[in-house]
């Protein structure tokens, strides 16, 4: 089989990662194919450049035009739309979809001086930082994880906030000063899962795939990403949402939970609500009416949004 991945250590390395599960599944051989985007060629801040989907578009054209048999991506990535001739086969078991604070002298959010210069390019994570009203200052920041590491180390930065999955993918979690709690900082839809994506009329490979499958990760990333797509927000915008699948009164729930702001983090709407797992889309939509009952749409729109 062809996989189609993007060329950074951390898309290998969850490539590597699905290809070694398919590999043990079924016994076959597994090609890792290249592929770069327009994503990674620019160094523009994601939110000018239009976030929803400069990773994707490139490998998804691969495997419309056959020069590959499927894609792994990040789902955070994905552009939450319907994709023309696609399928997501499969949402494997999710890594942790956490935030993590790498900061300085092992230091926490919390021991960070008033002033204290932190990185981040995410739209999402500037409005939920603002919003602890810590004092601390925003600096843009994008690259690959060495790169954004490096700030830190090289005293260009006192902190950086990244995902856990990422880290831990490459195996450098222990890296972390601080894994922040989804009280303070809701990660991204999707944030920490993958996203196998073949042709939609390639019957082989979707049975395939099928077997990498998570029930309970594609159901909250479900709620997630519909939650997303009825804000008609995109990955650059200020919404975090996370969904878990609990066991309750009724057996298994699925619990989601959602932030939306503006850049100044002043205010948020925090909302939560449950629901069956295979009521997961619903759950989404009713979560994000409640917010945009609330003004949800309104927050936003000072924001540039995709
Ligand atoms: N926005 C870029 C991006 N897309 C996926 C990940 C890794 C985490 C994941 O798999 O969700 C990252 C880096 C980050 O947010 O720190």
């Amino acid at each position: 089989m062809r996989l189609g991945t993007r060329a950074s250590k951390l898309a290998t390395t969850q490539s590597g990662w699905v290809a070694d599960r398919l590999r043990e599944a079924h016994g076959v051989e597994v090609e890792l194919v290249e592929i770069s985007t327009y994503g990674d060629r620019s160094s523009a801040p994601l939110a000018q450049i239009g976030g929803t989907g400069v990773f994707v578009a490139a490998v998804r054209e691969a495997v419309l035009d056959g020069t590959v048999d499927f894609a792994v991506h990040s789902l955070k990535d994905l552009p939450t739309g319907a994709a023309e001739g696609l399928t997501l086969a499969a949402v494997p078991v999710r890594e942790d979809p956490r935030d993590v604070l790498i900061a300085r002298d092992g230091l926490t959010l919390g021991e960070l001086p008033r002033g204290a210069r932190v990185g981040t390019g995410s739209p999402r994570r500037v409005s939920q930082l603002n919003a602890l009203g810590l004092g601390i200052e925003i600096a843009e920041l994008r690259g690959n994880v060495d790169t954004r590491i490096g700030k830190v180390t090289g005293g260009e930065l006192d902190a950086i906030v990244l995902a856990r999955a990422g880290l831990l993918r490459l195996g450098r979690a222990d890296e972390a000063t601080e894994v922040l709690d989804p009280l303070q900082m809701l990660p991204a839809p999707g944030q920490g899962a993958l996203a196998c994506e073949c042709r939609a009329d390639d019957d082989a490979t979707t049975a395939l795939l099928s077997v990498l499958d998570d029930p309970d990760t594609r159901a909250a990333v479900t709620a997630e990403r519909t939650l997303l797509a009825t804000l008609e927000a995109g990955c650059s915008a200020p919404v975090g949402a996370l969904a878990d699948v609990v066991w309750g009164d009724d057996g298994d729930e699925l619990w989601l939970r959602a932030v939306v702001g503006d850049l100044s983090g002043n205010p948020v709407i925090r909302r939560s609500a449950s629901g069956a797992p295979t009521e997961a889309a619903a759950l989404g939509r009713r979560l994000a009416e409640e917010l945009l009952a609330e003004g949800a749409d309104q927050l936003m729109g000072s924001v540039t949004t995709s």
